[in-house]
């Protein structure tokens, strides 16, 4: 299982900074939505300028204009991609060939969608995207009773490759594991952790 750290910050130099902390123990960097959003397509080409050697992740959320979105990122110096799950299909299907055409990759968030998530899992697989993220986003995870396992469930359920996003903590990580995620993605666990570092070799040292 790959380990991917979402840098959520609003600055590139923050992000910058979180990335050469934790990527001896990362194998992917996440620009997450809020730091594309602020800092712009630029953002992605200086991740992957200060990185050559990791795949970076541009946290697009695309709902709409799947393929200029996809394509944009992709030519910025992403390697994956991520599109709404809950978009239309036409938009899956365009983020997807703007992956074919770069040669990269594009994941399906299926964030929002909470209720009756495996079937369309299924469905947005069967489009072409090359893996699926389960994800509980920050708001959904603020909710008392939040808990990672809904996510975990679904994974197993799906029968397709699979990332998990939804406060992954050195606690969790082996059960994200054991679902049978690809990825394991960590946010909060990381970035607001006093050593960023430690948390992030923590996280990677659960990694069986
Ligand atoms: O995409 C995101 C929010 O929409 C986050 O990057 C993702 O949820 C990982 O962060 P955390 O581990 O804090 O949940």
């Amino acid at each position: 299982m790959k380990l991917q750290v979402a840098l959520d910050v609003a600055k590139l130099d923050e992000a910058l900074t979180l990335a050469r902390l934790t990527s001896d123990y990362v194998d992917i960097l996440e620009l997450g939505t809020p730091l594309v959003k602020a800092e712009g397509l630029d953002a992605i080409t200086a991740i992957k300028a200060a990185h050559p050697d990791k795949l970076v992740f541009a946290d697009m959320k695309t709902a709409d204009a799947g393929e200029l979105e996809a394509d944009l990122a992709f030519s910025a110096g992403a390697d994956l991609v991520t599109v709404m799950g809950a978009a239309d299909d036409d938009t899956v299907k365009g983020a997807v060939a703007a992956g074919k055409k770069h040669g990269k990759d594009v994941v399906a968030d299926m964030i929002t969608i909470v209720e009756n998530r495996v079937p369309r899992i299924r469905e947005v697989s069967k489009m072409g995207v090359s893996f699926v993220e389960i994800h509980a986003g920050l708001d959904e995870q603020a909710r008392p009773g939040y808990t990672i396992d809904t996510l975990l469930e679904d994974g197993r359920q799906a029968g397709v490759p699979f990332s998990i996003a939804g406060g992954v903590t050195s606690d969790s990580i082996a059960a994200v594991q054991n679902a049978g995620a690809t990825v394991a993605v960590a946010g909060g666990a990381i970035r607001s952790a006093k050593d960023p570092a430690a948390a992030a070799k923590a996280l990677r040292t659960r990694i069986r």
